[in-house]
């Protein structure tokens, strides 16, 4: 018989075998390995998926045909960047709230920074600087500080109703950027903005039109190769470096000025009330900023304004071509309101839940635009497994906001039925606020002073208004075409229209141009 000791050492390496055996099960349950990747165009050494690239027009067409091939999460990697797609809404929820802590990272952003974006909260890490900026902005954005706002938005509203009677719109898109930022730049700065050719508003506009330019946040070629920074600027191919770096000088100053001139009015003793003096007071005042605090409120102001200019220019500017296609609609709008609200007096965001059907017109109208058709970035911060896929820590997950938003018959046609019925909704969801707006922590956190401003242009115009084709010297109506751009912000193509007073608001226009 052995003694227990020699039976030990002959259990030794069955034991050792079952070890490595469920050391290898839990690898493979616990660990998905790089295998279970979720599906995805077939990948090539070093380069990856660049070459796919070729195939679509713009990213949204890259992603849709991706979307066809391999279904609601694809994995693709660009030069070593991994990310994943992601077109459902309920995948999207699950991943970026549910488990927020670590989907709610962003990408280092290069090209931004070499633009000289900086202690700006959209690109951000996750982190205490972000949950700082957080904070600093839902002071002012939460749905009951927006509430204050009211006197700034009505004052917005009846600039912009001035500037389109001036003109019967024909500087539309002019008209609704003034707009914009004559709200924006009060909040952040308590700055009065009468035309775009106000100097910090001119200024702020340039840095951000041509940020733009350089391509969909995340995806610009520096995005996928980091290292091209490095490019020196003579170098064949750093032609994109040298257009960052002679831009980066307006950037720097797009922040800085606004900034400087709230400064000095608290000097002055005449400094308004608004983003800026409110938090530069919290610091404890000009004296006790340190140069992390300086850095912080203005890199937040200035992305207020930079976050709120083209998103609500788009969103704005749709309202009018979907109106000028869709006379029908519009009508019912005009006539909704006539009777919730007579013909005497303007609307206000109190009558927001009287209007069933301008809601559901704002609801067809985020939906159709789809202004963030690809939502920003979520850097995942650990190595993940969802639904058996391996999401590998550093991946971008990539919610596809315009193939969640089209996901219903006839995704062309404006039909704000859809909301009110329930018809052709397909699998979008009833409140399309819940995509447009992003997800999780790193949801849109100015949504419900966006989507006031919003109301209160669309509702003013409403009110006011007719949209009308424009006609070429035939005397024949001009019916743009339904064009929408390719840029970071999906905007509509400039197109031709009349906005002319309602023949029976006469009277009240009188009023309010006063
Ligand atoms: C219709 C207008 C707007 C739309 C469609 C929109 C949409 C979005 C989206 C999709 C995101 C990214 C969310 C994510 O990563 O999941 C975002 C982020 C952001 N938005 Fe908006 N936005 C609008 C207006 C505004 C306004 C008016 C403000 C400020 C007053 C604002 C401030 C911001 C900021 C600061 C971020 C960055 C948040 C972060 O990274 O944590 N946006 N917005």
């Amino acid at each position: 018989m052995l003694g227990q000791a020699s039976q030990y050492v002959l259990y030794l390496p069955t034991a050792a075998l079952a070890a490595v055996a469920l050391w290898l099960a839990a690898q493979l349950v616990l660990k998905p390995r790089k295998n279970s990747l979720p599906p995805g165009p077939r990948r090539l050494p070093l380069i990856g998926n660049a070459l796919e690239l070729r195939k679509g027009k713009t990213m949204e067409e890259m992603i849709a045909l991706w979307w066809e091939q391999y279904g609601n999460i694809v994995y693709v990697n660009i030069f070593g960047r991994e990310i994943v797609f992601i077109n459902d809404l309920g995948m999207a929820q699950e991943l970026t709230e549910k488990r927020g802590a670590i989907y709610s990272d962003r990408p280092a952003l290069p090209m931004f920074e070499l633009l000289g974006w900086k202690d700006t909260l959209i690109t951000m890490p996750y982190g205490n600087q972000f949950r700082k900026h957080r904070r600093m902005m839902n002071a002012v954005l939460s749905e009951k500080a927006v509430d204050s706002f009211g006197p700034v938005q009505a004052n917005s509203a009846i600039l912009l109703v001035k500037l389109l009677a001036s003109d019967a719109g024909k500087d539309l898109e002019v008209h609704i950027s003034t707009y914009t930022a004559s709200t924006i730049m009060k909040i952040a700065y308590g700055h009065d903005v009468k035309s775009l050719e106000d100097p910090i508003v001119k200024m702020s506009l340039e840095a951000l039109t041509k940020t733009l330019e350089f391509g969909t946040v995340s995806t610009t070629i520096l995005d996928f190769i980091p290292a091209l920074k490095h490019l020196p600027t003579w170098a064949p191919g750093a032609g994109f470096k040298r257009r960052a770096l002679a831009l980066r000088g307006k950037v720097e100053l797009s922040q800085s000025l606004p900034y400087e001139q709230v400064k000095q009015q608290i000097r002055n003793g005449t400094a308004p009330e608004c983003f800026v003096t409110t938090n530069i007071q919290d610091c404890g005042g000009l004296d006790n900023l340190t140069p992390q605090d300086e850095s912080d409120i203005q890199g937040a102001a200035a992305a207020l304004y930079t976050a709120a200019e083209e998103t609500t220019l788009a969103v704005v500017h749709s309202f009018f071509l979907a109106m000028l296609l869709n006379p029908k609609v519009y009508k019912a709008a005009q006539e909704e309101m006539e009777q919730v609200i007579g013909v005497d007096r303007l609307p206000n965001p109190d009558d927001m839940s009287s209007l069933p059907y301008l809601d559901a017109v704002m609801r067809e109208l985020y939906r159709w635009t789809a202004p963030t058709s690809i939502n920003a970035p979520h850097r995942v911060k650990e190595d993940d497994v969802y639904q058996g896929y391996y999401i590998p820590k550093g991946a971008n997950v990539i919610v596809n906001n315009f193939g969640l938003l089209q996901a219903c018959p006839e995704p062309e046609r404006f039909l704000p039925e859809r909301f009110l019925e329930g018809t052709k909704l397909g699998s979008v969801p009833t409140n399309p606020r819940d995509v447009v707006f992003g997800f999780g922590r790193r949801r849109c956190p100015g949504w419900h002073f966006a989507d006031r401003s919003v109301w209160v242009a669309v509702a003013h115009v409403t009110a006011l208004f007719d949209i009308i084709p424009e006609v070429d010297e035939k005397g024949q109506k001009i019916i743009p075409p339904q064009e929408f751009g390719t840029s970071n912000v999906r905007h509509p193509k400039h197109f031709p229209c009349r906005v002319v007073p309602r023949a029976d608001r006469k009277k009240l226009l009188e009023k309010v141009l006063d």
